[in-house]
């Protein structure tokens, strides 16, 4: 029985896991197991705080309050919004669904998604709250986890004017390309050798360093041949070039994300009741992640403190400054009060967590899409190499005159999206949609990844076709029913043209500067999805070998 129990806990976890590493509510731990009684008491009564009156939107009928519809998750956990997907086709565009006390609204038709963005915006555009927040990340100082208010809209902007503007994006075109020009020339080494590349690994690499470049001028991986400082470089190695790199923080940084997507897991009972949070200090939980948060925060703090020695002793000029820069600046001409040493380290969590993984998966399934359909693979080939040319590499400037490679990545996003529910949003107040009521704190998960593969949407839904896009004037940019990667409404990903660019730029290159093949060519490749921690990934990670197509001098940085 305890057993059970245990596994169930543990499936609602990763049931919650992909949209909602911060809002990891239940785990499994003998402690919990102990207070079981208490704690499903507690929920029940949390789970049955429905509105008074009002009709609910149907749903799978619930196992009871603390179980919910976990029985009707339990065979799919690998793939639950494929579930979800199918249970809406039974219970509608509007669903409940319960899950350990908490009441899930899954929404599957564009137009009632579209009505929450414009109509019920300001409502729906909150994040659920949890304790973990507190304990593993800065809590409410992540502008993503923030609720709607003051500080949100001045984070919002700081993003959009200091970080992700046109002009921002333009200054930082180098750091793309230098890191660009590392991972081919990585590629190229193992082409040398017959070696089979990890593309997963390949991605985080390129899209780890390209944001921690951009927020703080430090990469977090290294490789030889680079100018730009490593995570623990001191001033005196930067930009040498022969510094010996060291890659101890490095590493580091790399056990406390692991170590950090492991504590995500467990169940804080605080959750359930603030009175139980005791129990979470003798389980050892809490104080687990209170340390690992310790370490990352000792690490942000370095970098940041390293900054202000680097403006006080004026070694920056105003051009090379980075998003850390900005903000100290902007704090010390007090324009800008919430800016504490915190919050510039919670600014910086926030904006690796958001850009490296969605990148990195989108990039890896577009990549597996062209080496199962080598025809897509050719056409986009034909136009990089009519607009390049065997003699250059390919430029971001080169992009607007990419119509297919824009269109493949928007395909990919299509098929892919790496958030397949958004990041869960919810209502402050109890509303209605569509003659249902819709309780407060209810957690909406927009079914995204069933609505850009319905059938009654798009024609040859499951097919990948770019070419669907051409001639088109529908984008990914969250104004087109149906097609919302990257989300809509005020709480929309305020990184998606950084996003954009960085996948067309980076399959614009791999198609101009090799020949890919999987590992196996007589084995189809396994397209099977996973929910992984934080998004939508490949059941397995793609290998693939490169070959090169271009002369050889193209190949070094
Ligand atoms: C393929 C690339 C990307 C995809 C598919 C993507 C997708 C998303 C999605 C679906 C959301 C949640 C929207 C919602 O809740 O309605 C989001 C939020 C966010 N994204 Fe992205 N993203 C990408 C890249 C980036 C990049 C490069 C950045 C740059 C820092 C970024 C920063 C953020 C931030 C800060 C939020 C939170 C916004 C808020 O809560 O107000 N994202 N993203």
């Amino acid at each position: 029985m305890m057993e059970m129990l245990n596994f169930i806990y543990t499936d609602i976890v990763n049931f919650f896991l992909p949209s909602m590493k911060w809002s990891i509510v239940l785990a499994s731990t003998c402690t919990v197991l102990t207070s079981f009684s208490v704690a499903q008491f507690l929920l029940w009564i949390k789970g049955n705080r429905l509105p008074r009156h009002g009709k609910l939107p149907p749903g799978p009928p619930s196992w009871g309050p603390l179980v919910g519809n976990l029985p009707q998750f339990r065979t799919s956990m690998r793939t639950p919004h494929v579930r979800a997907q199918e249970l809406a086709k039974t219970y509608g565009p509007v669903m409940r669904v319960q899950m350990g006390g908490k009441v899930l609204i899954f929404i599957s038709d564009p137009k009632i998604a579209d009505r929450c963005f414009k109509d019920n915006d300001h409502n729906f555009a909150n994040r659920p709250s949890i304790a973990a927040q507190k304990y593993l990340l800065y809590g409410g100082d992540h502008p993503s986890l923030a609720p709607i208010g003051d500080f949100w809209r001045s984070a919002r902007k700081l993003y959009t004017t200091e970080l992700l503007s046109g002009k921002k994006l333009q200054e930082f075109q180098v750091v793309r390309s230098e890191e660009m020009g590392q991972a081919v020339q990585d590629i190229y080494e193992a082409s040398a050798r017959d070696a089979s590349i990890n593309m997963h690994d390949l991605f985080t690499k390129l899209f780890t360093n390209v944001i921690t470049r951009m927020t703080m001028s430090r990469r977090f991986f290294n490789s030889a041949n680079s100018a730009a400082k490593t995570l623990n470089e001191t001033d005196s190695e930067a930009g040498s070039g022969n510094a010996e790199l060291n890659d101890s923080m490095g590493n580091e940084w790399q056990q406390l994300i692991d170590s950090n997507h492991e504590l995500m897991t467990r169940l804080l009972l605080e959750d359930v009741s603030p009175a139980l949070a005791w129990v979470d200090i003798l389980t050892g939980v809490r104080p687990r992640m209170q340390n690992s948060f310790a370490r990352m925060d000792r690490l942000l703090q370095k970098v940041v403190d390293d900054h202000k020695a680097e403006l006080s002793s004026r070694e920056k000029d105003s051009e090379n400054l980075d998003f850390i820069d900005v903000l100290l600046m902007l704090r010390d001409s007090s324009k800008t009060q919430f800016l504490s040493d915190r919050t510039i380290k919670a600014f910086s969590l926030d904006t690796i967590g958001a850009a490296s993984e969605t990148s990195t998966v989108t990039s890896e399934w577009a990549l597996s899409e062209l080496l199962t359909n080598p025809e897509v693979m050719d056409k986009a080939r034909e136009e990089v190499d009519s607009v390049v040319g065997k003699d250059r590499t390919v430029l971001e400037s080169d992009l607007p005159n990419m119509p297919y490679i824009r269109a493949l990545v928007n395909e990919s996003l299509r098929l892919h999206p790496p958030l397949p529910w958004l990041v869960p949003h919810t209502n402050l107040m109890d509303c209605t949609l569509e003659d249902y009521n819709i309780p407060a704190n209810s957690i909406l998960m927009f079914q995204v990844w069933a609505m850009q593969r319905d059938p009654l949407l798009w024609e040859r839904a499951l097919e990948f076709d770019p070419s669907r896009f051409l001639n088109s004037d529908m984008d990914v940019k969250g104004m087109h029913t149906g097609l919302m990667p990257f989300g809509a409404g005020r709480r929309m990903c305020p990184g998606y043209n950084l996003g954009l660019t960085v996948l067309q730029y980076t399959l614009a290159r791999l198609i101009h500067s090799f020949d890919w093949s999987t590992t196996d060519p007589q084995v189809p490749l396994d397209m099977t999805e996973k929910f992984g921690l934080t998004s939508l990934r490949r059941a397995s990670v793609l290998h693939a070998k490169a070959r090169p197509r271009l002369p050889h001098h193209l190949y070094t940085t």
